[in-house]
C-alpha cells in the first residue's frame, strides 16, 4: 500500500545534503541534590535519509539520554549544551510550543514499552485518529481512514476490526505495531527506536525489525536503533556508534566494526552478545568490573578500570574520538589487533 503525502506534510524541505540529525558536542548533566550525573559528553552523530544508525552500549551509558536530548524530553533537572540540529531546526533552546509542533511531524519515536506508551482506556484506533489531527488538518472521518490505512501499513491483522480494541486486547508484539502506526501518523523523516524490541520474543522482535526496515526504505527515513544488544545492530544498521560512560568510543560502518573491532569496550560487548549455537540455558557472558560512576570527571579513559588492554597511560589521559582508519573512529591508545 502507498499513503499518500497528506496535507500539511508536503512542504517540508528534503534537502539530500542536509543530514536529517544532526548532533555536534552534546552534554546533559543532571543536578540533583548533592550531586552532578555527567551523562552524556561531548557526542557527536548524524543521521542521513535512508540510513540506519546503531547506538550501543550497556545500561547507563547515555544513550537514552541522548535520544530524549533530541526531543526535547528531558527533565527539568538537565542541563543541555551543544547542537542537535534535526533538518534545519535547531532543537537545543527551543521552546515547549514549537517542541510539540517538531515531535511526531519531524521525529517519532517508539519505545521499550508500549504497553505504557498508550492509553489503557482508550481504543487503538481512536488514539491514532487523536495522534494524526494534532497534526494535520483532516476531518475526524478522513483522520478514521487514515488510522486504518496505517494499522493495515503496520500489518496488523484485520484493522478495521482492531481499530475499535483496547491495548490489553492486543498481543506485545501488536501494541508494538500500534506504536510505530502512532510515531509513523505524520511521515516523521526520523525514527528513533529506544529497545524497541527488547520485551519481546525472538519471533517477534524479528518480524518488528523487518516491518521498521521495510517502512524506512518505502519513506527513505533515518532510523536509529538504541540498544545492548550487538547482535541486533549487526544485523540491520548500516552504521554503528557505541557509548561508554556518555560519550562515543567507536564508530564505523557495521560490517567494519564488526569485522575489525578496535576499543577493546566493544570487543567485550561482542563477546557478551548471545550466538544461536549457544546452548538455551547457558550463561551470558558478562563484561567483568563495575559500569563507571557518572558523578565523578576521571583524567584517564574510563573503560580503563575494566579493559583487558589496560596500560599506565590510559589511566593518566583520556583518548580522543578519532578516524583512525578511513570511515573507523575509535577512543584508544591500545586498540585491539585484527587477528585477536
Ligand atoms: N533524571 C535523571 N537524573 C539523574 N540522572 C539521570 C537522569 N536520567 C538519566 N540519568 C543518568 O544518566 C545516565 C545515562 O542514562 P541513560 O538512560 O541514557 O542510559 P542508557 O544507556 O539509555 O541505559 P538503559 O539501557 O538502561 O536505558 C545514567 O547514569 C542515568 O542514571
Amino acid at each position: 500500500m502507498t499513503l499518500q503525502t497528506q496535507p500539511g506534510t508536503a512542504t517540508r524541505a528534503a534537502d539530500p545534503d542536509t543530514p536529517l540529525l544532526a548532533i555536534e558536542d552534546l552534554s546533559v548533566t543532571f543536578r540533583t541534590r548533592d550531586q552532578t550525573v555527567y551523562a552524556v559528553r561531548g557526542v557527536d552523530l548524524t543521521v542521513t535519509a535512508g540510513q540506519t544508525l546503531a547506538v550501543i552500549g550497556e545500561s547507563g551509558s547515555g544513550k537514552t539520554v541522548t535520544s530524549r536530548a533530541v526531543l526535547g524530553l528531558l527533565p527539568r533537572t538537565a542541563t543541555v549544551r551543544g547542537s542537535i540540529r534535526l533538518g534545519d531546526r535547531q532543537m537545543v533552546g527551543l521552546g515547549e510550543k514549537e517542541l510539540r509542533q517538531c515531535l511526531g511531524r519531524e521525529v517519532g519515536m517508539i519505545f521499550q514499552d508500549p504497553a505504557r506508551s498508550l492509553n489503557p482506556t482508550m481504543r487503538i484506533g481512536n488514539q491514532l485518529t487523536e495522534a494524526i489531527r494534532v497534526h494535520l488538518p483532516l476531518g475526524r472521518r478522513q483522520a478514521r481512514e487514515r488510522a486504518v490505512e496505517l494499522l493495515a501499513m503496520v500489518r496488523l491483522p484485520a484493522p478495521a476490526r482492531r481499530f475499535h480494541e483496547y491495548p490489553h486486547q492486543l498481543s506485545g508484539g501488536m501494541r508494538q505495531r500500534v506504536m510505530i502506526a502512532i510515531a509513523l501518523a505524520c511521515q516523521p523523516r526520523l525514527l528513533i527506536a529506544d529497545e524497541a524490541t527488547t520485551a519481546l520474543d525472538v519471533t517477534t522482535q524479528a518480524q518488528i525489525m523487518d516491518l521498521l526496515l521495510d517502512l524506512q526504505q518505502r519513506f527513505d527515513m533515518g532510523l536509529v536503533l538504541i540498544s545492548h544488544d550487538m547482535g541486533l545492530a549487526a544485523s540491520y544498521a548500516d552504521q554503528i556508534a557505541v557509548m561508554y560512560a556518555g560519550r562515543v568510543v567507536e564508530r564505523a560502518p557495521t560490517r567494519q566494526m564488526i569485522s575489525h573491532v578496535r576499543m577493546p569496550y566493544t570487543r567485550a560487548l561482542l563477546d557478551a552478545t548471545p550466538r544461536l549455537e549457544r546452548p538455551p540455558h547457558a550463561p551470558l557472558p558478562v563484561i567483568s568490573g563495575r559500569p563507571p560512576d557518572l558523578t565523578v570527571l576521571h583524567d584517564g579513559c574510563a573503560f580503563a578500570p575494566r579493559c583487558f588492554r589496560v596500560q599506565e597511560r590510559c589511566r593518566a589521559e583520556r583518548p580522543d574520538l578519532d578516524e583512525q582508519e578511513p570511515g573507523h573512529e575509535w577512543a584508544c591508545f591500545f586498540p585491539c589487533e585484527d587477528e585477536r
